[in-house]
C-alpha cells in the first residue's frame, strides 16, 4: 500500500492522461461484452429464429466492434506507456539528484553495485507496474466485473454456480502474494550484489590482470550468480506451486459451465443461444484467473523495487547547509583546526588536532600512512563533520557555512585521482566550466602539464578514458593539479599531489606555486621531504595526533621523526651534514 501511494506521488501529475486511459480501458471491457451477445443473438435469432437477413450485420457488427476495439486498447496502452516514462523519468531524476547530495559516509558503506541496481533493474520493474501491470489488473478486474453481471442478466443460477468458484480463487491468489514477496526483495538484493561484483571486476581489471586473479574472480562471479539464480528458482517454486491450480479451475470452469447449462438447455431453461454467449464470457473468468499469478509477481516485484529506490530516496545526508548559513562573501583563507577530534566508527582517527594556517601560509603534514592526514583535509573541506572541536574557515565554524560556498572557495588534489572521460579541456575546466582556453592553458602550465598536452595528437581536445586511462600517473596528477588550480580558490590542498612526478618537475611546480599561492593558503600531504620542505609550518603526524610542529630546520633540530624521515630520504652522511648545516645556520 505504501508503494502505492508513492507511486500515486508520481502518477498524479499526469492523472488526466492516466484516468482517461482507465476509463478507455473500462469502456472496452464494455465493448467485450458485445461479440459474445452477438454470437448469441445468431445462434438464436438466426440459426434458431430463421431470421437469415440478421446474419451479416450481425457479423459486420461483430468485426466492427473488434476493429475498434483493438484501436482504443492501442491508444491506451500508449497513454499508460507515455505516462509510465514520465514517471521514471522523474523518479530517475530525483534519485541522481539524491545520489549528488549524500555525504562521503553514504559512500564509504554503499557499494556502487547497489546504487546501479536500483537506477536500472528496479527502475524497470516500476515501469513495467506503472505501464503495463495496473491497466492490466484493472483491465482484468472489469471486464470480470461486466461479464459476471451480463451473466447474471442472462441466468442468474448458472452465473451464480461459477461465480461460487470465486473465493477459492480469491484465497489462492492472496497465498500466493503472500508467499512470494519476501523472494522478490531476496532477489533485487541479490541482483545488487551481482552488480557490485561485475562493477568491481571492471574497475579492478587491471589489478585482476596483474595478478592473474581471473579464475578467482571468475569463481566469485559464479557464486553470486548462482545464487541470484537459486533465489530466482525458488520464487519460481512458489508461484508454479500456485499456477497450474489457478490454471486447473479456470480449465474446470469451463466443464463446469458446459455440464450445468447443457443441463439447463436439455431441461429448456437456458437457450442454445445464451449458453453460447456464457461459452464466450467464460474467457472473461478463466482470463483474470490465469493471469491472476503473474500480476501478483509483477505487483510483488514492483513493490520490492519501489521499497529499494524508496530506500534510497529517504537516505539523509548528514553534512548539510544549515537553514541560515552565514553569509561569508571573501573567504580569507584563514584555517583554525580548535581541539579537533574525530572518528569513522569506533575507532579514534584524529586526537586534539589545533594548529591555525594563516592567509599566505603553506602548511605541510606529514606522517606514515594511515596517521589522519587526508582525514584531516576531509573535515576542513567538510566532507564530514568532526566529533570534537571546531574547524574554522574565515572565522567561521564550517558548520556555519553554505557547504557549496565552502567547496568553491576550497580546490583539491585528491591522493586518488579521478578524471572524466573526456576532453582534457574539460577536464580541467570541471570546476570553472566557462573559463577560457588560455585560461586553462595557463593552469596547465603552471601544473608543468601543457607541453605533454601539446605533444598528444590533438592537444587538449583528447579524449582520455575512463578515470584518466591513456595517460601516465604523473600526467594525470598533472592534470588534477591544473583542474585545482584553474579554480584559483582561497585554500589549496594537494594530497600527494607530485608523488608521481619527477623531482625537477616537482620543483619548477614548486618554484610556481609559490607564486601562486602568495595569497592563498595552501596544504600539502606529502611523503617526500623535498615537497614540503619548505612550508611555513610542518606537522608531523602520528596515530591521529600532531607529534611535531614547525619549520624544517627547526624540526631538523629536534632530531626526532621528522629527523629519521630526512635521514632515510637523503641518506646519513648528507642528512648528517644538512643538519649540522642546519644547526649551525639556527644558532
Ligand atoms: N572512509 C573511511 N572509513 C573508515 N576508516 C577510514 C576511512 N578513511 C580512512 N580511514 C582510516 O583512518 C585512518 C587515517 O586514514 P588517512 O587516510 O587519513 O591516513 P593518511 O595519513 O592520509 O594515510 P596515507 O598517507 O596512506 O594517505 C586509517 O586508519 C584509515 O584506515
Amino acid at each position: 500500500m505504501e508503494s502505492l501511494r508513492w507511486i500515486w506521488g508520481y502518477i498524479k501529475k499526469f492523472k488526466l492522461r492516466y484516468f482517461i486511459g482507465l476509463f478507455l480501458a473500462l469502456f472496452v471491457s464494455g465493448l467485450n461484452m458485445l461479440n459474445p451477445y452477438f454470437a448469441g443473438q445468431i445462434v438464436d435469432e438466426v440459426i434458431y429464429g430463421s431470421k437469415e437477413d440478421l446474419l451479416w450485420p450481425l457479423l459486420g457488427l461483430m468485426i466492427g466492434v473488434t476493429v475498434f476495439k483493438s484501436a482504443i486498447r492501442y491508444s491506451y496502452q500508449l497513454m499508460f506507456e507515455s505516462v509510465s516514462q514520465n514517471v521514471i523519468h522523474r523518479i530517475r531524476d530525483k534519485l541522481y539528484h539524491k545520489i549528488q547530495q549524500l555525504d562521503f559516509r553514504f559512500f564509504d558503506k554503499t557499494k556502487t553495485g547497489d546504487i546501479m541496481a536500483r537506477m536500472t533493474g528496479d527502475m524497470e520493474a516500476v515501469r513495467h507496474f506503472t505501464a503495463w501491470t495496473i491497466y492490466m489488473i484493472f483491465e482484468n478486474f472489469t471486464t470480470l466485473l461486466f461479464a459476471v453481471g451480463f451473466m447474471f442478466y442472462i441466468h442468474a443460477p448458472l452465473a451464480l454456480t461459477l461465480v461460487a468458484i470465486t473465493p477459492i480463487i480469491g484465497f489462492l491468489a492472496f497465498r500466493l502474494s503472500h508467499d512470494v514477496k519476501p523472494t522478490f526483495s531476496e532477489i533485487r538484493g541479490q541482483f545488487a550484489k551481482l552488480n557490485s561484483v561485475v562493477q568491481e571486476n571492471i574497475s579492478g581489471n587491471r589489478v585482476v590482470k596483474a595478478f592473474a586473479r581471473e579464475d578467482y574472480e571468475v569463481d566469485k562471479f559464479s557464486v553470486e550468480n548462482q545464487s541470484f539464480k537459486d533465489k530466482n528458482l525458488k520464487s519460481a517454486k512458489i508461484w508454479e506451486k500456485y499456477l497450474p491450480v489457478l490454471d486447473t479451475l479456470a480449465g474446470f470452469l469451463t466443464v463446469l459451465m458446459i455440464l450445468i447449462g447443457g443441463i439447463m438447455v436439455i431441461r429448456g431453461s437456458l437457450t442454445i443461444g445464451e449458453l453460447v454467449v456464457f461459452n464466450s464470457l467464460i474467457w472473461a473468468l478463466n482470463n483474470p484467473m490465469r493471469m491472476a499469478g503473474w500480476l501478483i509477481n509483477d505487483v510483488q516485484r514492483f513493490v520490492a523495487s519501489a521499497e529499494k529506490i524508496q530506500e534510497l530516496l529517504n537516505v539523509k545526508s548528514n553534512i548539510l547547509t544549515p537553514t541560515k548559513p552565514k553569509a561569508i562573501n571573501n573567504c580569507t583563507g584563514l584555517v583554525e583546526f580548535k581541539d579537533v577530534s574525530f572518528s569513522y566508527g569506533e575507532e579514534q582517527v584524529l586526537t586534539d588536532i589545533h594548529f591555525t594556517a594563516k592567509p599566505g601560509q603553506t602548511i605541510a603534514l606529514i606522517g606514515p600512512t594511515g596517521s589522519g592526514k587526508s582525514t584531516l583535509i576531509n573535515l576542513l573541506c567538510r566532507f564530514y563533520d568532526v566529533d570534537e572541536g571546531e574547524v574554522i574557515v574565515s572565522n567561521t565554524n564550517v558548520k556555519e557555512w553554505d557547504v557549496q560556498k565552502l567547496r568553491e572557495n576550497t580546490a583539491i588534489v585528491m591522493q586518488d585521482i579521478f578524471l572524466f572521460s573526456d576532453t582534457i579541456e574539460g577536464n580541467i575546466a570541471y570546476g570553472v566550466p566557462d573559463a577560457t582556453i588560455e585560461e586553462i592553458q595557463e593552469a596547465a602550465k603552471m601544473a608543468e602539464a601543457h607541453s605533454f598536452i601539446m605533444e598528444l595528437p590533438e592537444g587538449y581536445d583528447t579524449i582520455i578514458g575512463e578515470r584518466g586511462v591513456g595517460l601516465s600517473g604523473g600526467q594525470k596528477q598533472r592534470i588534477a593539479l591544473a583542474r585545482a588550480l584553474l579554480k584559483d580558490p582561497a585554500i589549496l590542498i594537494l594530497d600527494d599531489t607530485t608523488s608521481s612526478v619527477d623531482m625537477e618537475t616537482e620543483h619548477t611546480i614548486q618554484q610556481t606555486l609559490k607564486e601562486f599561492n602568495q595569497n592563498k593558503t595552501c596544504f600539502i600531504i606529502a611523503h617526500r621531504i623535498s615537497s614540503i620542505k619548505d612550508a611555513d609550518l610542518i606537522l608531523v603526524m602520528e596515530n591521529g595526533r600532531i607529534i611535531e610542529r614547525g619549520k624544517h630546520e627547526e624540526l631538523l633540530m629536534k632530531k626526532n621523526f621528522y629527523y629519521n624521515v630526512y635521514k632515510n630520504q637523503y641518506g646519513d652522511f648528507d642528512g648528517m651534514q644538512h643538519s649540522e648545516e642546519v644547526v649551525i645556520s639556527g644558532t
